[in-house]
């Protein structure tokens, strides 16, 4: 039933008492931006024929992958069905669109406290996993009103009474409180709507106070510069009105302010517990950072919403292009990706191997595989991914201290200790997996926490792990160890001192900065062996012999070698015909260039792709 849109209350006039800030938390493929579809069509706000799928995934990489980037806010206008009187204002729900993988777990924490109320979603044929549990966890934090809903009931597989059960037990409410709707037919969804009205509690916020306003997103838009997403908590923002960030103490002219009904629409301002936009023309994100808290210029607010974290890169990776002259290209393409990304972070490297390129800082492993893809889709880029690796903080005998991003810049020296980042995981399994998760989890030097049966067939387990471990291939051997059943979620917790070294790959003596790697000491052993086979059958043969060694400090742990051997092109060639000599010398030449040159030895590009991408030491794809 679509609310006449001439009766939508103005954002800067309506009574907080009609307005409800929601989201929707779910699992990963849980159904999440399906409902969000089904509610723009069901509050009618978008037209049958201007309905297309996902509506709110706006980035191409988005589409395709079918997951949720960037959070996104929508004011829908909803009448109650008990209240259907047309002459009655209709309330105002504003929907807050989440993104559900764990690198981005601070921006649905913020988008989470731009809220009053939730709705969990869990698919009916799935059942609670793990990313469920830490959704929720994060808007019990944030004493939000819980809204248990399953989705999916049209499927066969669905089990929505079992389902219902397990939620219940979770939340502790009674399985009949739990509503069933199909995002994929409509069915459900307008009860749902009802009951976000019912249950979810109205913003609360001081109307005459000085404005304070909370991001909780920003993105670059290439025509407007920054849009960012702020809900007003107290007081009143104006079009035209000066404005300042507080963490930074910058001030912008408010260019233009608005809703999205669900694009964006120009209004006279925000009133109190309302969410929408704002426009100052600035042009990076960074100047408009998530968790920061927006007031007036004049007269604005002393204390800042509480909450505010500046986004921490986790992993680190060297990024090169690999033809060298995309250089600039490559470093242009960065400066434009961080225009929407406040959490990338980078820095020119160089590297004796690889050329110039980058050190950048990402979120997590999905961080990083989303970047690489769009440098390499939007631009046009090929790249060369160093293994990625994590914060290092190195205490020397001698008391001075080095934070490593890069296992070349380990210090040399009489080393005191090694910290490295702990993360608590959760993962959440049927029963009949739990041996094979706790053995790859001691494997990985996981400390077991905690257990719980959350039904009799399903399992919770609590883990800290290194981030080390876990960036790497943890995920894909947690997924074939338990045939795709576990799920993981995982957050950081603080350092701790390990045993670590540093591993140097050596060719002809020369090292090669790019294979170098901070491994724990009891696996720098099959580290070392592991890179120098993978190299052997990587490096053609040359005209002279190659050592390749493992080496920890001058210790050298692991040897192969790869043969001699003389290729002369002109072998073939009898006496005569100079030019076409000289031909066979032009090819080879060509494909020369296509060869890295370490100290006297030649690798081919794709030696080093395939060394630092095989699923030992990176392979990062698509982690979902
Ligand atoms: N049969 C059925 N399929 C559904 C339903 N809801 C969603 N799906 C399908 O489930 C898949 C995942 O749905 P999405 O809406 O993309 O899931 P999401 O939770 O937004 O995913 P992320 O954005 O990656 O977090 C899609 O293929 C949907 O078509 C439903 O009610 N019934």
């Amino acid at each position: 039933m679509p609310a006449t849109p001439s009766n939508v209350p103005e954002p800067s006039r309506t009574d907080p008492a009609l307005i409800r800030n929601f989201c929707i938390i779910a699992h990963i493929d849980h159904g999440k931006s399906t409902l969000a579809d089904r509610m723009l069509q069901l509050t009618g706000i978008v037209e049958e024929r201007q309905m297309r799928a996902q509506y709110l995934d706006r980035m191409d990489i988005e589409r395709e992958r079918g997951i949720t980037i960037k959070s996104q806010a929508v004011r829908l206008p909803w009448k109650p069905t008990e209240e259907a009187d047309a002459a009655a204002a209709p309330h105002i729900l504003n929907m807050i669109d989440t993104p559900g993988h764990v690198d981005f777990t601070y921006e649905v924490s913020r988008s989470l406290a731009a809220c009053e109320g939730c709705v969990l979603l869990v698919d009916a044929a799935q059942g609670i996993e793990a990313q469920t549990l830490a959704n929720l966890y994060l808007a019990m934090e944030h004493d939000l009103t819980i809204i248990p809903v399953l989705n999916k009931i049209d499927l066969p597989a669905a089990q929505p009474e079992k389902f219902a059960a397990e939620l219940a037990h979770l939340i502790g409410c009674e399985p009949e409180d739990v509503l069933k709707v199909s995002a994929k037919t409509g069915e459900g969804v307008g009860a749902l709507l009802d009951e976000v009205v019912r249950q979810v509690p109205a913003p609360v916020g001081v109307a005459d106070a000085p404005a304070r306003a909370m991001i909780f997103d920003s993105v670059y838009d290439a025509y407007r510069g920054v849009v960012t997403y702020v809900k007003v908590v107290d007081g009143k923002l104006g079009r035209r009105e000066r404005i300042r960030m507080m963490s930074t103490g910058a001030t912008h002219e408010l260019l233009e302010i608005g809703t999205n009904a669900p694009e964006m629409t120009a209004a006279d301002g925000l009133g109190v517990g309302e969410v929408g936009y704002l426009i100052t023309g600035v042009k990076d994100v960074r100047q408009s950072k998530v968790g920061d808290t927006v007031t007036q210029q004049n007269k604005g607010a002393e204390e800042p919403l509480a909450g505010y974290k500046d986004p921490k890169p986790m992993v680190f990776s060297g990024l090169y292009p690999l033809d060298g002259s995309d250089y600039p290209e490559l470093r242009e393409a960065l400066h434009k990706l961080q225009l929407n990304d406040a959490a990338l972070s980078f820095e020119p490297e160089t590297s004796a191997a690889l050329g110039f390129g980058f050190r950048v800082g990402f979120l997590g492993l999905l961080h990083l595989e989303v970047i690489r893809e769009r440098l390499e889709r939007e631009f046009n880029l090929d790249l060369i991914a160093t293994a990625p690796n994590v914060i290092y903080q190195v205490r020397m005998e001698d008391g001075t201290e080095h934070t490593v991003t890069n296992p070349t810049e380990f210090p040399v020296g009489k080393i005191a200790e090694v910290e490295e980042p702990m993360v608590r995981a959760t993962l959440l399994a049927p029963s009949e997996f739990v041996g094979a998760i706790m053995e790859l989890c001691q494997a990985r030097r996981g400390n077991l926490q905690g257990m719980d049966y959350l039904s009799e067939d399903r399992v919770e387990l609590r883990y800290t792990l290194p981030l080390a471990e876990i960036v790497f291939d943890f995920f894909d051997a947690l997924k074939s160890k338990t045939r795709g059943y576990a799920s993981l979620d995982y957050e950081p917790t603080g350092e701790q001192v390990a045993d670590l070294v540093k591993v140097d790959i050596l060719l002809q003596g020369d090292k090669v900065d790019a294979f170098s790697a901070i491994v724990h000491k009891d696996k720098a052993y099959s580290y070392g062996v592991r890179m120098a086979t993978k190299l052997r059958e990587l490096i053609p043969r040359q005209q002279f012999e190659v050592p390749i060694q493992a080496a920890v400090g001058s210790r050298v742990i692991a040897r192969e070698t790869v043969r001699a051997i003389r290729k002369d092109v002109l072998a073939k060639c009898y006496g005569g015909d100079i030019s076409r000599k000289r031909k066979l010398l032009e090819k080879q030449k060509e494909g020369k260039k296509r060869m890295k040159v370490v100290g006297r030895v030649e690798v081919p590009q794709e030696a080093f792709i395939a060394a630092l991408s095989s699923d030992e030491s990176g392979d990062s794809k698509a982690k979902k």
